[in-house]
C-alpha cells in the first residue's frame, strides 16, 4: 500500500469519488480516465471493450442469443464424445446411428458442432431429417462447425455454452471423449446430485471405455464417502446405440422445453 494512502485516518476533506454505475472508485483508484473518455477517445483504441465489465455485456450476449435460437427447438437430446474421433471409427459409426434414431424418434440431436463423435452425430440427424444442432465454442485450434450443422451458434464461454446443453435437452448420451466430453458429463452428475435441475437421463456409451471410470467412482470415491452409493443411479451404461438413444428418450415429454433452468 503506498505510503500517502490515507485509509483509516480522518480526512476533513475527502478525496472526492467517482461513480461507474453501481460501481463507487475512491482515491487512487479514482483517478482512472472515464470509460466514456475511453469510448471517445478513438486513439485510444478498442482495448476497453476486453475489460470485465464490457465481457459481462458479451455474456448477456450469448445466453440471449443461445435462448433465443434454442426456445423453439422442441424435444432434444445432447450427444457428446470426442473431438477426434475419426470417420472410419466405431465411435464415429455409433454417434451416427445414435443421431438417427434420435431423429426418427422426433428429437432434435444438439452437439458441440466440432469433428469427431459430433460431427457423426450431427451427421446422423440429418439422415433422418432431423434437427441437427451445433454449440460451437470459440478456440485457439478451431476448426469450425461441421458441415452437419443445420442450425449453429458459437459461443466464447464454455459454461453460457454448457446451459444451453442442460436446459434444451431431455437426455444426454456420453461416447468416448477426452477432457472436454468428461467435463460435460461431470457438469451434468453434478447438476443432478445437487437438484440444480430436475433428474434427466445421463446415458455412457461404451462398457469397455467408461467401465473402469464406474468402477473407480464406486470403489475409490464412493468407498471414500465423497459421493453416495446411489449418485452412481444417476448414470445407465450400454454397448448399444440403438439402447443409448432409448434410455435417453426415457424422460421425454414430447414438449420440448427441456428441464429449465439450473435453480437458484
Ligand atoms: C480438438 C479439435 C477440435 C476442437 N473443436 C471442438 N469443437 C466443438 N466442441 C468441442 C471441440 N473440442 C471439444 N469440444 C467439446 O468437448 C467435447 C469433446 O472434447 P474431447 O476433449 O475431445 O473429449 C465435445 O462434446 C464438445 O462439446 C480437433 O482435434
Amino acid at each position: 500500500m503506498p505510503s500517502n494512502d490515507k485509509r483509516g485516518q480522518f480526512d476533513p476533506v475527502p478525496d472526492p469519488a467517482r461513480r461507474r454505475g453501481s460501481v463507487v472508485l475512491r482515491h487512487k483508484q479514482a483517478q482512472t480516465p472515464q470509460a466514456d473518455r475511453y469510448l471517445l477517445d478513438s486513439h485510444e483504441g478498442s482495448g476497453f471493450t476486453h475489460t470485465d465489465p464490457w465481457r459481462v455485456l458479451r455474456i448477456q450476449s450469448e445466453f440471449v442469443e443461445g435462448f433465443g435460437t434454442l426456445s423453439e427447438l422442441g424435444p432434444a437430446v445432447s450427444v457428446f464424445g470426442s473431438a477426434r474421433a475419426h470417420r472410419d471409427s466405431e465411435n464415429y459409426a455409433h454417434a451416427e446411428t445414435i443421431g438417427r434414431i434420435l431423429a426418427e424418434a422426433g428429437y432434435a440431436v444438439i452437439t458441440g458442432g466440432g469433428p469427431g463423435a459430433m460431427e457423426g452425430a450431427n451427421k446422423g440427424a440429418v439422415s433422418a431429417a432431423g434437427t441437427s444442432v451445433g454449440l460451437g465454442i470459440e478456440l485457439p485450434f478451431e476448426t469450425g462447425l461441421n458441415e452437419w450443422v443445420d442450425v449453429g451458434i458459437n459461443f466464447r464461454y464454455f459454461f453460457a455454452r454448457k446451459t444451453m446443453f442442460v436446459k434444451y435437452s431431455q437426455g444426454f448420451i456420453v461416447l468416448p471423449g477426452g477432457f472436454g466430453t468428461l467435463d460435460e458429463l461431470f457438469e451434468a452428475l453434478t447438476l443432478v446430485q445437487t437438484e440444480k435441475v430436475t433428474s434427466f437421463p445421463i446415458v455412457l456409451m461404451g462398457t469397455a471405455y467408461w467401465g473402469p471410470l464406474l468402477d473407480w467412482l464406486r470403489g475409490t470415491v464412493a468407498a471414500h464417502g465423497a459421493i453416495s452409493p446411489s449418485d452412481l443411479n444417476l448414470v445407465k451404461i450400454t454397448d448399444d446405440p440403438v439402447e443409448a438413444a432409448q434410455l435417453a428418450m426415457a424422460h421425454g415429454n414430447g414438449n420440448g422445453n427441456g428441464h429449465g433452468l439450473p435453480k437458484e
